[in-house]
């Protein structure tokens, strides 16, 4: 970038992998966010923002933009102190597997594959510092990565950039992690009720047990993906009872909802209506009978719903096409819906809906790990005889075409080959980012005339949808998983002979939300 570029660019610090990434192909939109001098970077223009399990988020506090940072266990300083360099390529891995992987799959507008930075050591070592006091302590059994220097610019997805010129009311962003939506149909499962309840319903009781949360989400992520409005309300309904790490609301890029630092402690719905009640004025008398505040909520609720249904294109009669997945079941039966509800249609999903999208991608996750875990043993044994082949094969990268073309080319029959094992690990890894990552929702109300609207009855609000935290996944992971599976799956079975006590659902009758029409 020459110095001659407009102020908003100047001198740019990203590095992209060799031969893969061109800075002529990143969007404009993304160009214009870097204002990243390296030897300006000060802590106090960055705050703390969020955190997962593996990486932490400070935003900027004037531009639209992100800087994600890799974690790593405490008490793993050796493994850190040997990291600058595998930590550099993990980042690059990270962004060439969200570019040349999950953007094929899931889609070029829903995706933002940021760019990598080499930070200023001491930069990145006075933010460690700052943000430590704001970081939950469920999240501080890791720390921040001081030693690389590397991390990973993206856009600031819960604002819409320019925005706040138009309106005084920031943009509202809605982030769920939907998690597995779809029951698995493999013929290698043998456990009949992985057939009847999904994973999420039935992750809850474990969770449970070994004290992650400390009340069951009445949350089913089938009820989300159905297409019904019905059974998709009920599902927004219930994360904003039990939000866990499965729903967090921010206003103008600030955090308002989300669970709260002592999993004891419940959300303030109260709150959340109060900051929502700008947004629908129509709502804030009695409306259709319903309290105010319920039906602010409602109005809420609608809006999510229409944005996650949205993107599809339409048939002739002007009806959206829609995508039905024969395969699997629709419905969990660890989530009471009424019989006729579920038998009333076959909803389906608009076909480039974000949700349609994000559950064709889980599920390349055809065999379920009972039937991987076979594979995945095939592919080892081969590399004891062969560790040169790793490479070929493709085990921890490059994600690159050629990545993506044995996921997409792979054979539908087994053949007893190691290329198609291997091919199989690859779908069913690229299927759990699908099953792990997070949608952003961001709208703000607008005028008439702007593009990019939400087709709702009452209020206009432009909108932005994105997904992310699209890392891969790592391939040795899969005998955890396999142990996983088993121990959700005997702890389910457990918990259903001994039902928990109807108190560790949460009985809140302020926040129980009316079921209507939609
Ligand atoms: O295994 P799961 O289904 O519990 O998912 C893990 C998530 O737990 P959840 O059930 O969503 O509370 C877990 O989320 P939390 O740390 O619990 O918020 C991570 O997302 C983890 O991914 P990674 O190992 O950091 O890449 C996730 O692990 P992966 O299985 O996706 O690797
Ligand atoms: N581009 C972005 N814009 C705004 N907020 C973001 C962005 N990327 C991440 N975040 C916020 O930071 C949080 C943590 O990021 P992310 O989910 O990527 O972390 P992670 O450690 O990889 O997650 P996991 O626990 O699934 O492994 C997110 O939940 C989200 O709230």
């Amino acid at each position: 970038m020459s110095d001659a570029a407009p102020p908003e660019v100047l001198r740019l610090t990203a590095i992209t992998s060799p031969g893969l990434s061109n800075l002529r192909q990143t969007p404009i939109s993304l160009r214009f966010f870097w204002v990243m001098e390296l030897d300006k970077m000060d802590e106090n223009d960055w705050k703390y923002h969020g955190e997962g399990n593996k990486s932490l988020v400070v935003s900027h506090l004037q531009h639209c933009r992100v800087l994600r940072l890799l974690k790593f266990p405490s008490e793993d300083s050796a493994h850190t102190r040997q990291t600058a360099e595998q930590a550099f390529r993990h980042i690059l891995n990270m962004v060439d597997y969200s570019k040349y992987v999950m953007k094929p799959l899931l889609g070029e507008k829903y995706v933002h594959s940021g760019e990598v930075v080499k930070l200023p050591l001491d930069f990145v070592r006075q933010l460690s510092l700052k943000v430590q006091q704001e970081r939950p302590e469920l999240r501080c059994d890791k720390v921040m990565d001081t030693f690389s220097g590397c991390g990973l610019c993206l856009p600031n997805l819960t604002q819409l950039p320019l925005y706040h010129l138009r309106d005084h009311r920031p943009p509202i962003c809605v982030e769920i992690k939907p998690k597995c939506g779809f029951l698995p149909f493999s013929r290698h499962i043998t456990k009949e009720c992985k057939r009847k309840v999904c994973r999420f319903c039935m992750h809850q009781h474990y969770k449970l047990a070994n004290g992650k949360w400390k009340r069951l989400s009445r949350y089913c992520p089938l009820n989300l993906f159905s297409g019904s409005k019905q059974r998709m309300y009920v599902a927004l309904k219930n994360l904003l009872e039990e939000p866990q790490n499965n729903l967090k609301i921010f206003k103008g890029g600030e955090l308002i909802f989300s669970c709260k630092d002592d999993a004891k402690q419940q959300p303030e719905l109260n709150d959340l209506i109060q900051h929502l009640r700008p947004y629908f004025p129509h709502s804030n008398g009695i409306y259709n009978g319903q309290q105010p505040g319920k039906a602010v909520l409602n109005e809420f609720i609608q809006v999510i719903c229409s944005a996650l249904l949205s993107g599809g294109d339409s048939n002739r009669s002007g009806e959206p096409r829609k995508v039905h997945l024969s395969e699997s079941r629709p419905h969990c039966e660890a989530s009471p819906f009424p019989r006729d509800l579920l038998r009333n249609g076959n909803h389906g999903l608009p076909k480039d809906s974000v949700l349609a999208k994000v559950l064709q991608v889980q599920m390349l996750d055809n065999l379920d790990i009972e039937g991987i875990y076979p594979l995945y043993k095939r592919v080892e044994q081969y590399l004891e005889e062969f560790p040169k082949e790793r490479n070929r094969l493709q085990i921890d990268g490059p994600y690159n075409e050629s990545f993506m073309d044995t996921v997409k080319n792979c054979p539908t029959e087994d053949d007893g080959s190691v290329e198609y094992a291997v091919g199989k690990v690859h779908q069913y890894r690229v299927a759990m980012t699908a099953k792990d990552c997070s949608i952003m929702i961001t709208f703000a109300p607008c005028e008439e005339d702007e593009e990019h609207q939400l087709n709702l009855e009452k209020t206009r609000f432009t909108y932005s949808i994105s997904i992310l935290d699209l890392d891969p996944k790592p391939y040795e992971g899969i005998p955890h998983q396999y142990k996983l599976d088993t121990k959700i799956v005997n702890y389910y079975l457990r918990s259903m002979q001994a039902p928990p006590p109807s108190s560790l659902y949460k009985e809140r009758q302020e926040c129980t939300l009316l079921f209507h029409a939609v």
